[in-house]
């Protein structure tokens, strides 16, 4: 963990269980290699990843069976270890690439901006060379103008111990928000093509497919049926990310999807036992799955590799633990613009309310900063879309860090002038919207304007009891209070409590429940409204990432606008001006 980490808490666990092919599994880690400083529970970083899987090799090795370390992208945006430093990444690929992953593919988040996506091509392709996979991604060399994969289009190995036969691909979602140097090509028309047609044929004891993809989304749906179709009997199994959520479904009897949720807060685990080798198949052959939802803890890593403090650390873990410091010292990300005065919450607290992070930008932050000093006297309706903000704030120091933590984009808020204000006022009821403005594909769904979470979750989940307190949340299996005397009930923090197609038992760590509030699309603040009356027309201020969700509105209440009309409303990305606003308006120290 990195200096000035919260100590890891103990807390009641549950063990892993190991098949003939295992599986780590990282996605949607968006940056946080540095772990969660201010969370106990997910204060691990990559270090400690990296003499986790050591370890966990060795005891793979062992034992005679396998073990894959599995990646499924968005590594990039959403914290400073990425974000702070200039060009982005500066640190992070390095570090990002101490860690043996065996199968790797590519995110969204590394595709919205075309230097990302170069960036991933110049390094983390090159890094993990035939580790790298990209069934439906093509690069565009834009100096050359060459269109080529972005990696191999599917990878056949076999496994270090019982010589398994692997056929993996690596897919990303239906993507439409790519820079232009890219091209993702629909999963259904993937399928299609003739080197896929070929590698679903090839003979294998096992298909995996990874994938920048939420394990009920249809594209996953398109590839296992395609799979299936010529393949009756061979497990696939499915590592998906991107909606950031813990989740794991069968499609089959012989297939399993895993999901492992965000911010490096997760390491999943799947394993594998039964009949694999093909020679062995038969209708009668049965396969078991296995899914755990690791928390980053170190002191769940110590649990699960049965080490301890004095014996975890391998010289490698210590050495990339080491460069993350060296980073973060180097980026300067303890720098405190300000002192939060509380803590201020996603989806753990109700919008509109005094805990919501929402509610803070809307009546406190939009207000300051949506302000055009050529056009301060035009009263406007200023929107942010929920999506864009990433992480919630906890009381005490607001730091470098923090800023890219909570909103890591480069958005700037933009505008179209003038607009008549009975127009203007309903152009967020039709972005909160649930499903579609439209029926046509562009824009995509209102819901890429909330945080991803919500493409999942509809409906607000309260927990009004502890379910601790009933038992069963362990599912069956033993207690086993980490670091507590014997008898002694473990104190247990808040935290995941998935539950899944599977089960309520797939969390390694027993927590208490979080509640989570869903929340609209978008926010909007009147800012220099008149204090009598309507105005006649406003200026409609919005995150430059909704544009197309805002002109679609405007269009269908009779608006004929364009992106002719939009402009720049205020210098500075949006990130800038919230930082802004807190040094200036948070008490420095705490
Ligand atoms: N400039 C941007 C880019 C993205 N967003 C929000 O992020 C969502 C995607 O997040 P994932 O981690 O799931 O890929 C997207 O749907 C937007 O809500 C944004 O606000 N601004």
């Amino acid at each position: 963990a990195q200096p000035g980490a919260a100590e890891p808490v103990p807390a009641p666990m549950r063990d892993l269980v190991w098949g003939k092919l295992n599986f780590l599994h990282t996605t949607d880690t968006h940056g946080w290699h540095g772990g969660h400083l201010q969370e106990p529970q997910y204060s691990a970083d990559w270090g400690d990843y990296v003499s986790f899987a050591e370890h966990m090799r060795k005891k793979a090795d062992m034992d005679g069976v396998d073990l894959l370390l599995v990646d499924t992208g968005d590594r990039v945006e959403g914290n400073g270890l990425y974000d702070a430093s200039s060009p982005k990444g500066k640190y992070y690929y390095d570090i990002y690439r101490q860690q043996d992953v065996d199968i790797i593919c590519t995110g969204n988040h590394e595709l919205y901006i075309a230097s990302t996506a170069d960036r991933e091509h110049l390094h983390t392709v090159p890094n993990f060379k035939d580790k790298y996979i990209a069934s439906n991604l093509d690069y565009i060399d834009t100096r050359s103008g060459e269109r080529m994969p972005m990696a191999q289009r599917y990878r056949k190995f076999q496994t270090k111990n019982q010589k398994l036969d692997i056929v993996a691909f690596g897919f990303l979602f239906d993507f439409t928000g790519n820079a232009n140097n890219t091209v993702v090509q629909p999963v259904r028309e993937t399928v299609k093509e003739k080197w896929f047609q070929e590698a679903v044929r090839e003979e294998t004891d096992v298909f995996v497919v990874i994938g920048h993809v939420g394990v009920r989304m249809p594209e996953f749906q398109t590839i296992f049926r395609e799979i299936r179709k010529l393949n009756p009997l061979t497990p696939i199994l499915f590592f998906g990310g991107h909606v950031h959520i813990r989740d794991a479904t069968a499609y089959d009897a012989r297939s399993f999807a895993v999901a492992s949720g965000r911010y490096f807060e997760t390491i999943g685990w799947m394993s594998v036992d039964g009949e694999l080798e093909r020679a062995a198949r038969s209708e009668r052959s049965r396969l078991s799955f296995h899914r755990r939802y690791i928390d980053n803890n170190l002191l769940g890593l110590h649990h699960h590799t049965g080490l301890n403090a004095t014996s975890f650390l391998t010289e490698h873990g210590r050495n990339v633990s080491a460069m993350i410091t060296k980073a973060r010292t180097e980026l300067d990300l303890d720098y405190a613009f300000g002192c939060a005065p509380k803590t201020l919450w996603m989806s753990r607290s109700p919008y509109p309310g005094q805990n919501s992070i929402y509610s803070w930008i809307e009546n406190e932050v939009l207000p300051d900063v949506a302000v055009n000093p050529r056009r301060k006297d035009v009263p406007r309706l200023a929107i942010v879309n929920t999506g864009s903000i990433r992480f919630d704030i906890f009381k005490g120091p607001f730091t470098r860090d923090t800023t890219y933590i909570v909103s890591p984009f480069l958005s700037k808020m933009t505008y179209i002038p003038d607009v008549p204000y009975a127009m203007a006022r309903k152009v967020i009821k039709l972005l909160n919207n649930a499903g579609k403005i439209t029926a046509s594909s562009t824009p995509p769904d209102n819901r890429f304007m909330a945080i991803p979470e919500q493409l999942v979750i509809h409906e607000s989940i309260i927990n009004n009891e502890v379910s601790f307190a009933s038992g069963d949340d362990l599912g069956g299996a033993p207690q086993k209070p980490l670091g507590e005397g014997a008898g002694q009930r473990p104190r247990l923090t808040e935290g995941y409590t998935t539950r899944d197609d599977i089960g309520n038992d797939g969390d390694d760590t027993v927590h208490l429940p979080v509640n989570f509030y869903v929340v609209p699309n978008c926010i909007q603040a009147e800012v220099d409204f008149p204090s009598d009356g309507e105005p006649e027309t406003v200026d409609l201020v919005f995150m430059d990432f909704i544009t197309p969700w805002v002109l679609i509105a405007l269009r269908l209440l009779g608006g004929e606008y364009s992106r002719e009309h939009v402009q720049l409303y205020v210098e500075g990305t949006f990130t800038e001006l919230m930082a802004g606003w807190i040094e200036k308006s948070w008490p420095k120290r705490c």
